[in-house]
């Protein structure tokens, strides 16, 4: 094992390393077209969970497949486009995967506890530490966590919309040292490897690595949802907290979870944040927009100073002091986050002014720099 490790890259070195894992496992690689859970292909994932826990690592499971283990069982051919049939799905499919899992773990005579969250569950500061609880708790007793969408309460307004985002999430949440997104495809390419010729992207360090990359929001079994976008997003959010990331291929989940050299390893790209920032940059639902000069964005993404009023150009959104705001460039790019300390009503007559043109009770930084998170991607 060990002279394996040292030909690696540190990425890959620290996902074969990892003492906490996320796994996230795809529709398409779990069940079958005709949609019905495959067994087989379940059962050698759980294989490969097994024997890394035996090694002593700890897992979450991130499985998606509640819709598309619902189909069959009623009698519906394709996944379905309405939200009501594709929670009916879920509401069956869920409780069919969950006792797949169980019986597949019972094999190696480990617990699985179910965990469904909503987007609400993170975007919400009090749930996310009651789920950072839950989590924590089911690891210390020796259960596998198996986690998904609570697809039966979920609506289109207030979806993760993809299991992949969610796993990155949870991966902070768990504070895990690796994430590991298992799909039907080996490894990220530049292109979609469905439709021609496409150069395989073995590892990932830095923006040129991704630059001109196509990823695709389609899968091929057209069962999943999100494509390799979401795949390369979430790899992305994981890689900028501090987590690495290895993309590869459910058959290859062994592999993956062993030696990790398989697949696209993302090395990390910032350091890691502690759980309220991290929720603050990535997981809060952000109630407005405050548009930044240059020097603004300079000053705060750069410097990490506090955002003055004088930066500022303009105020989008209803909010009020204490919420959660995004800071956007010249271009519309969201640069960070943070929490505004003035009601929206009151920032039109301040922007723009220097702090001494303004009364004494105004006089304070409109995002103080302790709750201001830059936003670095890869
Ligand atoms: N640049 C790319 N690299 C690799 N795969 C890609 C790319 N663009 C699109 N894809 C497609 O994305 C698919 C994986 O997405 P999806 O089916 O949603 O996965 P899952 O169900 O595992 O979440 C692959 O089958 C592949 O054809
Ligand atoms: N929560 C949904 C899965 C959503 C999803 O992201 O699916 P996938 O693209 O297959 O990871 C389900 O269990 O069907």
């Amino acid at each position: 094992m060990t002279e394996v490790l040292s030909e690696l890259s540190p990425a890959r070195k620290a996902v074969a390393a990892a003492s906490r894992v996320v796994v996230k496992v795809g529709s398409s690689s779990l069940t079958t077209a005709a949609g019905g859970l495959a067994p087989a292909r379940l059962n050698a994932l759980v294989d490969a969970i097994a024997s890394r826990q035996e090694r002593g690592s700890q897992i979450v499971l991130v499985s998606s497949g509640a819709i598309a283990a619902g189909l069959a069982p009623l009698g519906v051919q394709r996944r379905p486009k309405d939200l009501a049939t594709q929670q009916a799905a879920a509401s069956v499919g869920q409780l069919a995967l969950a006792h797949a899992y169980a019986a597949s773990f019972e094999r190696y005579h480990l617990t699985v506890g179910q965990v469904l969250l909503t987007a609400d569950d993170v975007v919400r500061r009090s749930h996310y530490r009651n789920a950072q609880r839950t989590l924590s708790r089911l690891l210390a007793l020796g259960v596998v966590p198996v986690v998904n969408e609570n697809d039966t309460v979920a609506t289109d307004e207030i979806r993760f919309g993809d299991n992949d985002r969610l796993a990155a999430l949870v991966a902070h949440l768990v504070m895990a040292d690796a994430l590991i997104l298992l799909s039907d495809v080996d490894s990220l390419y530049d292109g979609d490897p469905r439709k021609g010729d496409a150069r395989r992207i073995a590892e990932v360090t830095g923006p040129s690595d991704v630059e001109g990359v196509r990823a695709g929001r389609t899968g091929a079994s057209g069962l999943g949802t999100g494509g390799m976008a979401s795949k390369l997003a979430a790899a992305r959010l994981a890689a900028s907290a501090g987590i690495p990331v290895l993309l590869a291929s459910a058959e290859q989940a062994a592999a993956a979870l062993g030696p990790a050299d398989v697949g696209t390893a993302f090395a990390v790209t910032g350091p890691r944040l502690s759980a309220r920032r991290f929720w603050l940059g990535h997981a809060a639902g952000a109630a407005g927009r405050l548009w930044l000069d240059d020097g603004a964005v300079t000053a705060v993404v750069r410097g990490r100073r506090s955002l003055l009023a004088a930066g500022i150009t303009a105020v989008d959104g209803e909010f009020d002091a204490g919420d959660v705001v995004e800071l956007v460039d010249v271009e519309d790019r969201v640069v960070a986050r943070g929490v505004v300390a003035f009601d929206a009503e009151e920032l039109p007559a301040l922007i723009g002014r220097s702090s001494h043109e303004l009364p004494p009770e105004q006089r304070r930084e409109v995002v103080h720099a302790d709750d201001l998170v830059p936003l670095r991607f890869l």
